[in-house]
């Protein structure tokens, strides 16, 4: 039975500026869910976003509150061994919220996956791989910083793919930025660009044009996740690959956005998503329709950043890798064995439900008071 619902807003110091088109972090908000079951069972989850409410419309505040007040009391008496059923009232009784049910939906497998003494991933459809490739996002804001970090991401071995957070400048300031980091990377990395929804169809236009000529790899999300038109339209002109993610909600804007041929790949985010039953929905329609795969993050720390693992270790496919890095953006651990990053990927935690322990000393430590 369900017995207990907690949610914990953590204040966690990142080691540099994270510098967005729609915000620069200085510091992260993990918000972790934790559900304990009458039989002694503990499952955790996360629904860490971005930016309060720069990057989305849900803020950690407003998770916390929505959770406590309106969605675990839902929850409450039910049979924990079986999630589905779970998260099917919650669906069908509460609107929105795509965070705040992934978080209970993570909580609520880990839980049960534990129960049954395998991974997570097992409950999920079992994984066909046990290491992830992870991009590392440069964004310090300053080309000469941004280049010396890629080379010591490349030299112990971490990362060889970077995404640049580009939109705040302009076209031609940041195409510059760009294109120096590809030359001084070359065929060493593969560079890829993260616009944010910064830029007009125009600005997109000219921007991809001359980042498509330098050698970058991938184009995410140039224009507003409204404008699927305009997406299309860029997909279509260039060949260089055109990348859904704020557009990207759900099952039902996959289904829209493979309908009008509007991207040649996803961000698959479970937060985004509203849980790990939708992204994999999510990655079921991209398969269907011929749209890559990319395991995307909300930048959450070990929780999420492990339960998007095990999702993404279900895909025969993921042909453009992940951006799993969440926790080494942070100063602070809050697992007490963190996540294994070795030879540029990212080790699936192999034990029960997601395989990680949360340090409750390090929780008390960093949570808001
Ligand atoms: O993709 C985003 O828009 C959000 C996030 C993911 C990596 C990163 O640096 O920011
Ligand atoms: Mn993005």
């Amino acid at each position: 039975m369900i017995q207990h619902i907690e949610t914990f807003l953590l204040d966690v110091p990142t080691i540099r500026p994270h510098k967005l088109s729609v915000a620069t972090m200085n510091t992260q908000t993990l918000v972790l869910v934790r559900i304990r079951c009458a039989d002694g069972i503990v499952g955790w989850g996360e629904a860490t976003t971005i930016g309060g409410l720069n990057y989305g419309e849900e803020s950690p505040e407003s998770i916390k509150v929505n959770i406590d007040t309106h969605i675990a009391p839902l929850l409450i008496g039910m049979d924990a061994s079986q999630p589905a059923k779970a998260m099917a009232k919650i669906r069908k009784i509460i609107q929105g919220n795509r965070f705040a049910k992934c978080a209970l939906e993570t909580a609520l497998l880990d839980a049960q996956a534990r129960r049954l003494n395998v991974p997570l991933s097992e409950l999920l459809g079992g994984r066909v791989r046990d290491t992830l490739p992870v991009a590392w996002t440069l964004a310090s804001g300053d080309t000469a910083k941004d280049i010396a970090e890629a080379e010591h991401m490349l030299d112990i071995r971490r990362h060889r793919i970077f995404k640049l957070k580009i939109g705040l400048r302009s076209v031609e300031d940041d195409v510059a930025h760009v294109l120096a980091i590809k030359r001084a990377l070359g065929e060493r990395a593969s560079v890829r660009v993260d616009v944010n929804q910064a830029w007009s169809e125009s600005e997109a236009v000219r921007g991809i044009a001359k980042l498509e000529d330098g050698g970058i790899d991938l184009i995410e999300q140039p224009v507003k996740a409204y404008n699927t038109a305009a997406l299309a339209r860029l997909k279509h002109r260039f060949d260089v690959a055109i990348m859904a993610d704020e557009a990207l909600h759900g099952p039902c804007d996959a289904m829209a956005l493979a309908h009008h041929d509007a991207a040649d790949v996803f961000a698959v985010k479970i937060t985004q998503s509203g849980g790990l039953m939708p992204a994999l929905e999510v990655a079921t329609v991209a398969r269907l329709s011929g749209v890559g795969l990319y395991g995307g993050t909300m930048l959450e720390g070990g929780i999420g950043t492990a339960a998007t693992a095990h999702v993404c270790s279900t895909f025969a496919d993921l042909a453009w890798d992940t951006e799993l890095f969440g926790p080494l953006l942070l100063t602070q651990e809050v697992l007490r064995e963190p996540l294994v990053y070795r030879d540029f990927e990212l080790q699936v935690p192999t034990g029960p439900g997601l395989g990680v322990e949360i340090d409750t000393d390090k929780l008390r430590s960093l949570q808001r008071k």
